[in-house]
């Protein structure tokens, strides 16, 4: 059995392990070099080694679990993932903002702008602050749980910081950053396989498949980007807020996010990004616009599988490169 001291270092080498990995794969900014992270990572390995009894399933020594599986076990969301209505030229955007405006008898509100990144939407489920559960989007239902191969994926966090609820959902868009894609279709042609058409299907493809061996090795990233239920967090006034508070508990926030006060405001947004899409280390298709109040998103409710409270502004279709 290992005695007080050894128990000790092990809590504080995960700590230190959890607190390094967030600043390097989150927010981009490491405080260690890799070499003084990986002998921390090394120090607690010989010692789980050691003291089989101490490992825990969310160890930074975990990151790459089992085996591969033998096919993926069906998970039912416990808030449903909807979808999004498209806009697809201004004078569309703008009839969605009039039809929300009188929905809300002429109430002024704020706005979200946030990327549509053109990856997989997941569910992230964490207990007690430790990720329990990752699953595809599925039919907005019902999803696949792919739990450990998003595990392998360095930015999403394994236990999250500050003071989470006893349980909280979080969805983000999962995807594979351009060079990784293109990294990766050089090495296939080295070998002779078949070339991934672009980075969302090989992101989608490297999450969907059973290995996560395979997952950790391309590089996939994460954008988290709402609450599975506003009604899961009751302190928070709007999406805004949320995200902020995301932010706090280790999850990656995409920092073009924008907060709107009018709907020519949108349409800046959008253009700047017309204009920006391409210079991102990751492939966005639009403009995500939500009214930001969470009281106002409750009112306004959902329709069919959308809700009226979002809207996609999609960028121009371009020409495919032949
Ligand atoms: N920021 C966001 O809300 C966001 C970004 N990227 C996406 N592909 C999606 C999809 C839905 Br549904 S929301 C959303």
């Amino acid at each position: 059995m290992a005695d007080d001291s050894i128990v000790q270092r092990v809590a504080e080498l995960r700590r230190e392990l959890h607190y390094h990995n967030h600043r390097y794969y989150v927010m981009d900014d490491p405080v260690i070099s890799d070499f003084d992270y990986d002998m921390l990572l090394q120090e607690l390995r010989t010692i789980e080694e050691e003291h089989p009894e101490l490992v825990t399933p969310d160890s930074p020594t975990h990151r790459i679990g089992g085996d591969p599986a033998e096919g993926f076990v069906q998970v039912e969301h416990r808030h449903t993932m909807l979808s999004l209505g498209n806009a697809f030229d201004d004078e569309s955007l703008e009839a969605w903002y009039r039809r929300v405006r009188n929905l809300l008898d002429d109430a002024d509100f704020s706005m979200t702008c946030e990327l549509k990144i053109d990856g997989l939407a997941v569910s992230l489920v964490y207990e007690d602050g430790v990720f329990v559960q990752g699953a595809t989007r599925g039919n907005g239902f019902v999803g696949e749980n792919v739990t450990q191969n998003l595990r392998t994926i360095r930015s999403i966090p394994l236990v999250l910081q500050g003071d989470p609820p006893p349980y909280l959902e979080v969805r983000g868009e999962v995807y594979m950053p351009v060079e990784s894609f293109r990294r990766l279709n050089e090495e296939r042609a080295e070998r002779g396989e078949q070339l991934f058409a672009n980075p969302r299907n090989s992101g989608a493809g490297t999450i969907r498949q059973l290995d996560p061996k395979v997952t950790a090795s391309r590089n996939m990233q994460i954008w988290a980007y709402s609450l599975g239920d506003a009604g899961d967090v009751p302190g928070l006034p709007d999406h805004w807020e949320a995200l902020e508070w995301l932010k706090s508990l280790g999850f990656r926030i995409n920092p073009n996010n924008r907060l709107c006060y009018t709907v020519e405001e949108v349409k800046d947004y959008y253009r700047e990004f017309v204009e920006r899409r391409h210079g991102l280390p990751y492939e966005v298709d639009g403009v995500v616009v939500k009214v930001n109040p969470f009281n106002y998103q409750s009112s306004l409710g959902v329709v069919g599988r959308e809700p009226r409270w979002a809207v996609a502004y999609k960028f121009p279709a371009e020409r495919a490169v032949t």
